[in-house]
């Protein structure tokens, strides 16, 4: 449940611990100002979004069900307001006002995802492509391109389409796979010859675990006695490696198919976007450090590992046995090397200890790892989500890791941000001042562009998020937007203080 802040005065002490925090990050104390113009020419700034969390128009255009419509019509309690996303903050009418609105910022591009169902709303190639569809995603494109913004497309943010979850089970089956294929397919010959960077999934850590292990995210399965309140009965033991295995075969699949099809005469890109937490070890004894290994494996190795190597982290082989699917020869090469980027979404670090391996019957990918993650005072929690820590060093040290660990790969930072809870007692005026935002995005700016002088090869950075709008499980309870969506009127926008900021930065 999100912690309320404190009164007043906590929040007060906590901004100046925070401010100390500033004062210690380098480029403020080497007095060298954070400039756009400190970035390298063609570096690519923008925001970042989701269909579900700012289209609404859910049952318009053709639009089919996805899961995320099943799950907060029928388990409404899962989300903290109630909410659910039909409306949303209603981009499918709005879309032009926005666009209008990263061009008053001086965005250079704008990363959004393509709704599954609105392309094939059962699914399935066979189920039918909605011209309807298509034609919202043309205007949008179109759009972006008229203003000079270019566009970044995500083809699943967790919205899975109902009618194969009915069908198969989604992506706990591997019929998942060719459909996937067939749905990115169809977006690379009708969006391809305008979209020149493609990302296949958002977060499939987010989704296999939120959706299978935690019960925090559709289709909020996980096993019964792990007393998470799940809306469905499931195996946390097993269930999420076969939908990662799953997503990791689909996303090559579509690969393949714009490498061998669209990309020798589109010219494009494409890519995956991972999340992880920065997660260090507690103190520097073998333990810890051991566990810290184990921590960014089970999060980041995960996916990782196999998109370079082609296999799973062997602490996973090792602590997850044969509930860890096989990639066949054949698959592991397909998947080994299938990126030409990897977008990296950071939000938050964590302090790592030990956990002593137990031998417990009831198997979860909860306990696989056998580590206790924490945030602690020197990780400030000032945001309004109770698991973001902000630490934002954590950018740098993330970056520098992937940069000795995976090759050195072409990087997009494709979510960073922070959030405040919704307060119905400040006034307008009072909301748009998010002096932490700003705080936050200098400090990350600042550690981004030292890792870019370190040799990280990042080409370009998105902030989460464009807008206020639909957060998952806290609904509309918590706000990561730049720009201010009064849901009291109409979803008005308004700039924050941190939209004039980035306006202001992008022109230094
Ligand atoms: N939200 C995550 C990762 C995650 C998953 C489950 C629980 C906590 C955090 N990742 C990215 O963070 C963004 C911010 O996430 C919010 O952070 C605060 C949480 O309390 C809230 O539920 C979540 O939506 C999402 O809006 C993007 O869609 C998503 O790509």
């Amino acid at each position: 449940k999100m912690k309320q802040s404190g009164s007043g005065a906590h929040d007060l002490l906590l901004f100046f611990v925070f401010l100390l925090h500033v004062l210690r990050s380098p480029c403020a104390a080497s007095g060298d100002e954070l400039k756009r113009s400190g970035f390298p020419p063609g570096f690519i700034f923008g925001t970042a979004s989701s269909a579900y969390q700012y289209e609404g128009g859910f049952r318009e255009g053709g639009r089919g069900l996805s899961i995320w419509d099943t799950y907060t019509h029928k388990h409404p309690e899962k989300i903290a307001d109630r909410s659910n996303g039909d409306v949303a903050i209603d981009s499918y009418h709005k879309y032009k006002e926005d666009v209008g609105l990263m061009k008053d910022m001086g965005l250079d591009a704008y990363r959004f995802s393509i709704s599954w169902t609105r392309i094939l709303p059962n699914g399935s190639l066979s189920g039918g492509v909605n011209q309807e569809g298509i034609k919202y995603y043309n205007n949008l494109i179109n759009e972006l391109i008229a203003k000079g913004l270019k566009p970044f497309v995500t083809l699943f943010h967790w919205d899975s389409p109902q009618a194969l979850e009915d069908q198969y089970g989604g992506f706990l089956s591997h019929h998942i796979v060719n459909d996937f294929r067939d749905y990115a397919e169809v977006c690379f010959r009708e969006f391809g010859d305008r979209v020149k960077h493609w990302i296949t999934f958002n977060e499939p850590w987010s989704y296999c675990t939120g959706g299978y292990a935690l019960g925090s995210l559709a289709p909020g399965r996980c096993s019964p006695w792990e007393k998470l309140g799940c809306v469905a009965a499931g195996d946390s033991g097993r269930e999420p490696y076969i939908v990662a295995h799953h997503q990791l075969l689909a996303h090559a699949a579509a690969v393949s198919v714009y490498r061998r099809k669209f990309q020798p005469i589109q010219k494009g890109k494409i890519g995956i976007t991972l999340v992880t937490n920065w997660n260090f070890a507690y103190s520097n004894s073998k333990s810890n450090s051991d566990a810290a290994e184990r921590a960014m494996d089970f999060m980041y190795g995960w996916f990782m590992d196999p998109l370079t190597n082609g296999e799973y982290p062997v602490n996973m082989k090792m602590l997850v046995g044969d509930r860890l699917p096989k990639f066949t020869k054949k698959q592991s090469e397909m998947v080994k090397g299938s990126f030409d980027f990897i977008g990296v979404n950071y939000y938050t670090a964590r302090y790592v200890l030990d956990l002593p391996r137990s031998n417990r019957v009831l198997k979860s990918y909860n306990t696989d790892p056998s580590i206790n993650a924490t945030g602690k005072l020197e990780i400030y929690k000032l945001a309004a989500s109770s698991w973001l820590y902000i630490y934002p060093r954590g950018i740098k040290d993330l970056l520098l890791y992937t940069k000795t660990k995976y090759n050195n790969p072409v990087i997009y930072v494709t979510e960073n941000g922070v959030s405040e809870m919704d307060n119905a007692t400040l006034t307008l005026e009072e909301a748009l001042k998010d002096e932490i935002r700003i705080g936050f995005y200098q400090q990350h700016l600042s550690f981004l562009q030292e890792a870019i002088r370190e040799g990280v090869d990042v080409k370009g950075y998105f902030a989460w998020s464009l807008l206020d709008n639909f957060e998952w499980a806290d609904g509309y309870t918590v706000r990561f937007g730049i720009n201010y969506v009064n849901y009291k009127d109409n979803l008005k926008r308004y700039r924050k203080s941190s939209s004039f900021w980035f306006q202001k930065f992008l022109t230094s």
